[in-house]
């Protein structure tokens, strides 16, 4: 996949989707259960492109409009936590997908509390509490935050209380899946410490521009633009891909894969981020959620765009 395209098509594209989504009328469901993020309206979308060699990122919409990151997050926490523990992460979280949605109670039971993959709900919590390791909670969501804002090379980007809190409030499912795993010894730390990190994480608030930006080390081999050092090794970059694309849209990640060909992680807040290897990082937003719980036109937006473009990792379209 070499498909080089001019900004100034990708920006006509971008138009042009943005136009098709502006007109649909079926736009999903807004994530109630955190009632924070019920809030948000369903006719916003934005998509931002970013491709690896230039500085200029192609956007369309409300690409600069905030919203809440939520599981998009784990692609951050993930690299930390591979950053502090390398390797032996492998034995307290899987690399499979789940087959199950996000926050499936069901298979941790089976499986001994040993979460199948960092991107369902228990694997980032693992995550969270692997990052609070010797540094308490605090540090470890300034640790995310911190990461997220060096990626993007923007230190205005926060954490939205409000949703942090409502999360704290109604995170009943989270609470038990980390209860299940403290029982099961794979959970080391205090149980509320570690969802803290797990929800404040979670309320990273970015625009689409920020988080085309941040997320392009995967599209670059772990490089920064700038010649800064390397955020991962080309190796590790390449691993991270590959469990986007097996399990970043939960129990839809097949279907994605199938649709669509590139590693991608969704966010209940509506968001997607794509990683073109080599090529690009994307990400749109639409806070409409389909039943797996992925933006529905943010996916829709990614179909059209890899259709037109002849993106996806396996093979030309
Ligand atoms: N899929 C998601 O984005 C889920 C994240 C959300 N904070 C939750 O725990 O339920």
């Amino acid at each position: 996949m070499t498909r080089k395209i001019t900004p100034k098509r990708l920006q006509e594209i971008a138009d042009e989707i943005t136009e098709r989504i502006a007109g649909e009328s079926e736009r999903g469901v807004v994530a109630d259960y955190i009632p924070e993020l019920a809030k948000v309206d369903l006719n916003r979308f934005g998509i931002a492109i970013l491709p690896v060699e230039t500085e200029e990122c192609i956007v369309a919409g409300d690409a600069d409009v905030p919203f809440s990151i939520q599981s998009i997050s784990k692609v951050f926490a993930l690299t930390l936590a591979l950053e502090k523990v390398g390797a032996t992460l492998w034995s307290r979280v899987g690399r499979e997908p789940s087959g199950d949605p996000f926050n499936s109670i069901v298979q941790l039971e089976y499986e001994k509390g040993i979460p199948r993959n960092p991107f369902i709900n228990p694997g980032a919590i693992v995550l969270a509490d692997v990052l609070m390791d010797n540094q308490g909670p605090d540090k470890a969501i300034e640790q995310i935050l911190g990461l997220c804002q060096r990626l993007a090379n923007d230190q205005s980007m926060r954490i939205d209380g409000d949703v942090a809190a409502s999360e704290m409030k109604t995170g009943g499912r989270n609470r038990a899946l980390a209860h299940f795993m403290a029982a099961e010894g794979n959970l080391r730390g205090d149980v509320e410490d570690v969802l803290k990190i797990y929800f404040h994480q979670c309320s990273i608030a970015m625009s689409c521009r920020q988080l085309a930006m941040a997320g392009r080390f995967l599209a670059s081999a772990g490089h920064l633009s700038g010649g800064e050092d390397p955020t991962v090794t080309p190796e590790r970059a390449r691993r991270i891909n590959a469990l986007m694309m097996t399990c970043g849209q939960y129990d839809a990640s097949g279907e994605f894969a199938f649709r669509i060909g590139i590693p991608a992680k969704s966010g209940v807040g509506g968001g997607i981020l794509g990683i073109v290897p080599g090529i690009a990082s994307v990400v749109a937003w639409c806070p409409g959620l389909d039943a797996k719980g992925n933006s529905l036109l943010a996916t829709r937006a990614f179909e059209e765009l890899v259709r037109t473009i002849g993106w996806s990792v396996f093979g030309p379209i």
